[in-house]
């Protein structure tokens, strides 16, 4: 009887501290002994974000700026001011155009990528992406970071960034991205940056940014190709329509893929969307109070929700993606939920896998291209199966910061006889 009444004393005060739903549209957690709103209501996701952005400018700093400089410098970490001058510059480089002049870059390394595996000459190359990514490039990636801006004959690819070994599948696809990171500090920074007609961004404000570009673009987009090569494995139908969407595309341009016929595929798109609202690769993203503000109660019996400086909130991507009040039958892996007619029955604000407001992924076009144009290598010349080692469905591994899965990501590639 006693233990009874102790575990739920206990169980009630630990629901009350940590779980407890407060208003409609929220959830109290605690990260030790801060307490963080969950926000799930979408609309209150766009007056946070978006209304009131000006209450809720930064994230959380982690290291402190006379500690680590370079990290504390980058956009990622900049509060307040210093954020909003560093954004504005640079989102001109993540404009259309700029993507656009990259693209033949981005294009040639996903081939690259494509042709490296076609030289193997095996019928069927099983495959862990995330493992043999995650190990040997980010060792390569440390240890040999060196010089240079060409793609070499034979087996290793050089960049500005790292060297990746010709048995790193997903590192080739890595380097597309390293690459790219060298093309913004070599030619889009040219010595120095002009910065509002009278300021200069410094050498190590340079740095910082190509390292968050680096950071925040390495494992979000090879982390949504894992699940992409996943997915795809598991549904041949839906990996079949989007082979002839891309053998259509590339016979129509004569085999030459061009930035806007990758970006017109309706289906790829669709293809990627819901790839990033079933498998979001960032599944949490915070916000921290800069100037108090109080959300007003919707219904009669709720309180209002006070913020004071230094409190905070989380977005849950993870968690409104699979809501089955905003996506019904969240589980399943359906493109169709993007297509033309479906679309706009998405509830705004419930699908926000780069975030909301002026302070969402300022790489999110840049992700979108790398990723599509390596698919569309890939899928051209070969089809995606699953292996005896494939799970389904797959586990997020718990305890793990990374988002990542039990068991890793098998899956074979079958050439495709042209
Ligand atoms: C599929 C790939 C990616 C996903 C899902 C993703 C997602 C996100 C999310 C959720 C945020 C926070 C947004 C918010 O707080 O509202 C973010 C911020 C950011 N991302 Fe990405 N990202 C991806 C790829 C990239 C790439 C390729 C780059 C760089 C080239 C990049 C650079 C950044 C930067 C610099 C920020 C901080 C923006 C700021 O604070 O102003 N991301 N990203």
């Amino acid at each position: 009887m006693l233990t009874y009444l102790l575990v739920g004393v206990v169980g009630g005060g630990l629901w009350y501290l940590f779980i407890r739903p407060l208003n409609h549209f929220e959830r109290m957690v605690y990260q030790f002994t801060l307490p963080t709103l969950m926000v799930k209501d979408p609309e209150l996701i766009k007056e946070l974000t978006i209304k009131y952005f000006d209450h809720f400018t930064d994230h959380r700093a982690f290291i402190r700026p006379d500690i680590d400089p370079l990290w504390s410098n980058n956009l990622f970490a900049l509060t307040d001011q210093k954020w909003r001058e560093m954004r504005t510059t640079l989102s001109g480089f993540f404009t259309s155009s700029k993507m656009k002049h990259m693209f033949e870059v981005i294009n040639e390394v996903a081939q690259n990528f494509s042709t490296h595996l076609i030289k193997k000459e095996e019928n069927l190359i099983e495959l862990e992406m995330k493992d043999t990514f995650a190990r040997k490039d980010m060792i390569n990636l440390l240890l040999e970071t060196r010089k240079g801006h060409k793609i070499e004959e034979g087996n290793t690819i050089e960049t500005g960034y790292a060297t990746v070994q010709e048995d790193s599948y997903f590192g080739r696809f890595q380097n597309l991205h390293h690459y790219c990171m060298q093309y913004f500090q070599n030619s889009i920074f040219p010595d120095k940056v002009k910065f509002k007609q009278t300021k200069y961004m410094s050498d190590d404000d340079i740095t910082s940014q190509v390292l968050i570009f680096f950071f925040a673009g390495f494992d979000t987009v090879s982390t949504a190709l894992c699940y992409s090569a996943h997915e795809l494995a598991m549904n041949k139908n839906i990996q079949d329509r989007f082979r002839e969407e891309i053998r259509e595309t590339h016979k129509l341009h004569n085999g030459i893929l061009t930035y806007d016929s990758l970006l017109k595929m309706k289906y790829m798109d669709m293809v990627y969307c819901e790839i990033l609202r079933k498998w979001p690769p960032v599944f949490l993203m915070d916000r921290v109070c800069t100037k108090p503000y109080t959300i007003e109660p919707k219904y009669p019996d709720e309180k209002t929700g006070d913020f004071k400086m230094g409190d905070m909130f989380w977005l849950p991507m993870f968690g409104l993606h699979r809501d089955p009040k905003y996506f019904l039958k969240p589980e399943v892996f359906d493109p169709e939920r993007f297509s033309d007619e479906n679309r706009d029955q998405i509830i705004p604000y419930s699908y926000i896998p780069f975030g909301s407001g002026p302070r969402n992924c300022i790489g999110s076009r840049f992700a979108i291209l790398e990723s599509k144009a390596l698919i569309y290598n890939l899928l051209l010349n070969f089809e995606i199966v699953p292996t005896k080692k494939t799970a389904n469905p797959l586990k997020h591994l718990r305890g793990s910061f990374q988002n990542a899965v039990e068991g890793g990501f098998h899956v074979g590639l079958k050439r495709i006889k042209q």
